[in-house]
């Protein structure tokens, strides 16, 4: 099969889809692997290392979107990427399109299949693919929320492990999954007072068995939601509803119950945020003020750290860009009944249920796409 790699273009992001690892793995099994100039750059491999995997290095983007049939990607297709984009093309990257109606309609018309990495399943109800970059961005939304903390990011000037005789700042989590945990053991570590909620009892009783009362769990209600707003100091948002529009448990009114200068980190932006007044920034401008409160909503949060991010991130998804390679999409899915939920959007119609929900469109059974 003939896999393309592009270098990302979205703000700051340096990850690569493919590391020369991968493109060995697939180059051994008579693949025919093209990585864009400099597309792992940024991660810290060279060209030269590709072509020493195997892969050719191809500088002209147009020739390598024009003669690939696989898209191996991070983020979800840009403007000028949805735009190469035909029939002839299955793609494999983040999608999260409950969250961008103009995204999904661009996929719909490019006639290309549309695989994202978020909506794979696991056969322990996780999402094996979303899992490691949910790793790394729990634990660095207390970076970047200690940072947005400070006086000079329009923060309350509070430093969360406090100091002999000065109480430790207070770190609420909305959602202990992935993101939750991670940045919870984060906060914890840092000496900070912290607390999850979360509306899964299972998952709240997992969290309590593992910390054994140092971090405090909450049953997630209106009230609770409530007196988080009051007390915290920093809330970083972690919820997900798998492949939906992330619900919005913080609205706007509640910012004024807030301290000034506390500081909300939506880690959940990228599936269209949990608080009222998120909107997505980048890394190059992450924060700003509403009604007093720091926001922290960058949608590409790894990015930042892509050396680690990208091999995170490729050790979970070369098995099913292996599968996609040796057997081609169709065979793959129907394989695999965890793979099978990746597929979002084929030939111009959108396969996964949430994402017609959020934009009252049709959906096709995933299934019967496949055939079999
Ligand atoms: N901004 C970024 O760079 C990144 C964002 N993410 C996003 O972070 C979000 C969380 O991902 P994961 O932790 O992997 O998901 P997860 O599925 O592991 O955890 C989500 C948790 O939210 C809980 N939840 C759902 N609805 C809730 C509600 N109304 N109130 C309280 N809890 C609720 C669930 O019970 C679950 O425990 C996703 O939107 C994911 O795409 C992930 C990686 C990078
Ligand atoms: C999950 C995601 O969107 C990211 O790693 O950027
Ligand atoms: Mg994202």
């Amino acid at each position: 099969m003939k896999i393309a790699v592009p270098k990302e273009i979205k703000n700051h992001e340096y990850r690569v889809a493919l590391t020369p690892t991968g493109a060995r793995e697939l180059a051994g099994r008579g693949h025919q692997v093209s990585v864009q100039a400099s597309a792992g750059e940024g991660a810290g491999f060279t060209d030269a290392d590709y072509q020493a995997a195997g892969a050719q290095i191809e500088a002209d983007v147009d020739t390598l979107w024009c003669n690939a049939e696989l898209i191996l990607k991070v983020k979800e297709p840009q403007p000028d990427e949805v735009a190469r984009l035909t029939p002839q093309h299955t793609l494999f990257t983040y999608l999260h399109l409950a969250a961008e109606e103009p995204l999904t309609r661009g996929l719909m018309k490019s006639g290309a299949t549309c695989i994202a990495y978020e909506t794979i399943t696991d056969a322990r109800g996780g999402l094996p693919l979303l899992a490691p970059m949910s790793t790394v961005a729990g634990r660095m939304a207390v970076q970047a929320g200690a940072h947005s903390l400070e006086k000079a990011q329009g923060g309350a000037g509070v430093l969360l492990p406090g100091v002999p005789g000065v109480a430790p700042g207070k770190v609420t989590v909305i959602g202990g999954g992935v993101v939750g945990e991670n940045a919870a053991r984060m906060a914890l570590g840092l000496g900070a007072e912290v607390t999850i909620l979360d509306k899964s009892l299972a998952r709240l009783e997992v969290l309590d068995d593992r910390y054994q009362g140092r971090i405090k769990t909450v049953y997630s209600t209106a009230d609770a939601l409530e007196t988080a707003t009051r007390e915290s100091d920093m809330i970083i948002g972690a919820v997900l509803v798998p492949g939906a529009a992330a619900p919005k448990l913080i609205t706007r009114r509640m910012l004024a119950d807030m301290k000034p200068g506390s500081v909300l980190v939506d880690v959940a932006i990228d599936q269209g945020g949990c608080f009222e007044t998120s909107k997505p920034t980048t890394h190059a401008e992450p924060t700003y003020i509403v009604d007093g409160i720091v926001h922290y909503c960058v949608a590409n949060m790894p990015g930042a750290v892509a050396r680690t991010s990208t091999q995170g991130l490729t050790n979970a998804t070369l098995p099913f860009v292996l599968a996609l390679a040796d057997k081609g999409w169709q065979q793959a899915l129907r394989d695999d009944p965890h793979f099978l939920p990746g597929l979002n959007v084929h030939a111009g119609q959108v396969t996964y249920q949430a994402v017609a929900d959020a934009f009252g469109l049709e959906s096709s059974d995933p299934a019967s796409v496949v055939g079999g």
